[in-house]
């Protein structure tokens, strides 16, 4: 931060709106660049910041009509925190305004706080009815990234307009937390806000946060109970946790030390053990190979996008590329290490097909690996996530009566 006003959430959250659309920073970065911040103010920045970036465009749009010319990008980001507050947060309309005002003084841009105020004071009129009129869900959405999910676009898109739930995998046996509603695939949701560190099962270890979507590509890997289990791309653990609770004998592999460190904390918490080891899958083999394998790859996460909504607005075409081709790498290195007639499911928390069933075509092509496809009946409540060629393909817009969940694709295949 540079500068800091009198308020320390509105502060807050410029400094990070700022970091991710300025200097385009992941917005879990700005947020631990955050310094002497309480926790309170720190997840009251997070929700304003993540309001702004999940309903750029939207916002954009309501303030555009009072403003006869383009302000300064600073001054911009002041107006886009007062207008989420008026017209998404139910902020009463003198504290978003004046607080709107005192950061424009903090900020050193005084010269434009009456600018500021007249221009909220417009948006506390008419802001709310302004957003009911848009296509938001289009509006908020970049236009390459709304053309690439084809017929699911308005779906996906659509849900993307409100913060996601708070999902769960639970260890077999454990008790549903209060107000926890068990979804169909075994998965356990609460509502969106909820501290999972305040939850009676975090502190003894039967629960971690886990999205429903994320915890169905394990368990395509079958019944694992005494197996020797390779997990590639595995910090910060979710699905290693879930393998070591199945009874699998797990190796987990990251080539982060750092994310490592964390996924033998959660495993500590969750009293389950794996062997790790901090290398880069497309180096390291094993001496022996394994007869199923987890790759989790590195993606876009354009399937993430409810919880970081920054990457609406970081990522571009050519990551996708960029990720493709690593994801081919691999694919590769996830072959090299697979007994033959082993199983092998690739996975990526991405909607873009790039990443997804065309990596898996080029597979089977390259490496002779054949798809092992699944059955509507392996997805209790979801087959409509299994695609004709037998893959996983969630995206945000399925179960929307429930509150959608994250975009997964995962493919099975056979060595
Ligand atoms: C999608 S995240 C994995 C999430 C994890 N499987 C889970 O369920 O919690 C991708 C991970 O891949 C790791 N990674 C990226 N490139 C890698 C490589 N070449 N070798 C090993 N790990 C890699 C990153 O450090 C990151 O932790």
């Amino acid at each position: 931060m540079t500068k800091t006003g009198g308020d320390p959430t509105r502060d807050a959250a410029f400094a990070l709106l700022s970091a991710v659309l300025d200097r385009r920073a992941p917005l879990d970065a700005a947020l631990a660049g955050l310094a002497d911040i309480a926790p309170r103010d720190r997840a009251a920045a997070h929700r304003i910041a993540a309001a702004v970036l999940r309903r750029l465009g939207s916002l954009d749009a309501i303030l555009e009509p009072h403003l006869r010319r383009a302000p300064p990008a600073p001054v911009r980001h002041i107006l886009r925190i007062g207008a989420a507050q008026l017209a998404l947060l139910g902020a009463p309309a003198h504290a978003a305004v004046s607080t709107a005002v005192g950061l424009a003084h903090a900020r050193g841009l005084g010269k434009f706080a009456g600018l500021v105020n007249a221009v909220l004071r417009k948006v506390s009129a008419d802001g709310a009815a302004a957003l009911e009129a848009l296509d938001s869900p289009r509006l908020d959405t970049p236009a390459w990234l709304w053309a690439s999910w084809g017929a699911a676009a308005r779906a996906i898109a659509t849900t993307h307009q409100g913060e996601a739930p708070l999902d769960l995998t639970l260890k077999d046996g454990a008790a549903v937390p209060e107000g926890g509603e068990r979804l169909p695939t075994g998965s356990v949701r609460l509502p969106a806000g909820t501290d999972v560190t305040q939850l009676y099962g975090y502190a003894a270890g039967t629960l971690w946060v886990q999205d429903a979507a994320a915890a169905l590509p394990a368990r395509l890997l079958g019944d694992v109970a005494g197996r020797r289990v390779l997990d590639l791309c595995a910090a910060p653990g979710g699905k290693t946790a879930q393998l070591a609770a199945a009874g699998a004998a797990v190796t987990a592999l990251d080539r982060d030390a750092r994310r490592l460190a964390r996924l033998r904390e959660n495993l500590d918490r969750l009293g389950l053990a794996a062997e790790t080891v901090a290398a880069d899958a497309l180096d390291w083999r094993p001496a022996q190979r394994f007869d199923a394998i987890l790759l989790d790859a590195p993606c876009s996460a354009t399937g993430t996008i409810r919880r970081h909504p920054e990457i609406l607005h970081l990522r571009r075409p050519r990551d996708i590329e960029t990720c493709a081709a690593l994801q081919d790498r691999l694919l590769d290195a996830a072959a090299a290490m697979l007994a033959p007639g082993g199983t092998l499911v690739y996975a990526v928390c991405s909607l873009q097909p790039e990443e997804g069933a065309r990596r898996i075509e080029a597979a089977c092509g390259r490496l002779g690996l054949r798809r092992a496809p699944l059955g509507a009946a392996e997805l209790p409540g979801l087959a409509e996530a299994v695609t004709p060629a037998g893959d996983l393909a969630t995206h945000p817009g399925m179960w929307a009566e429930r509150g959608g969940m994250d975009g997964f694709f995962a493919a099975r295949l056979q060595g």
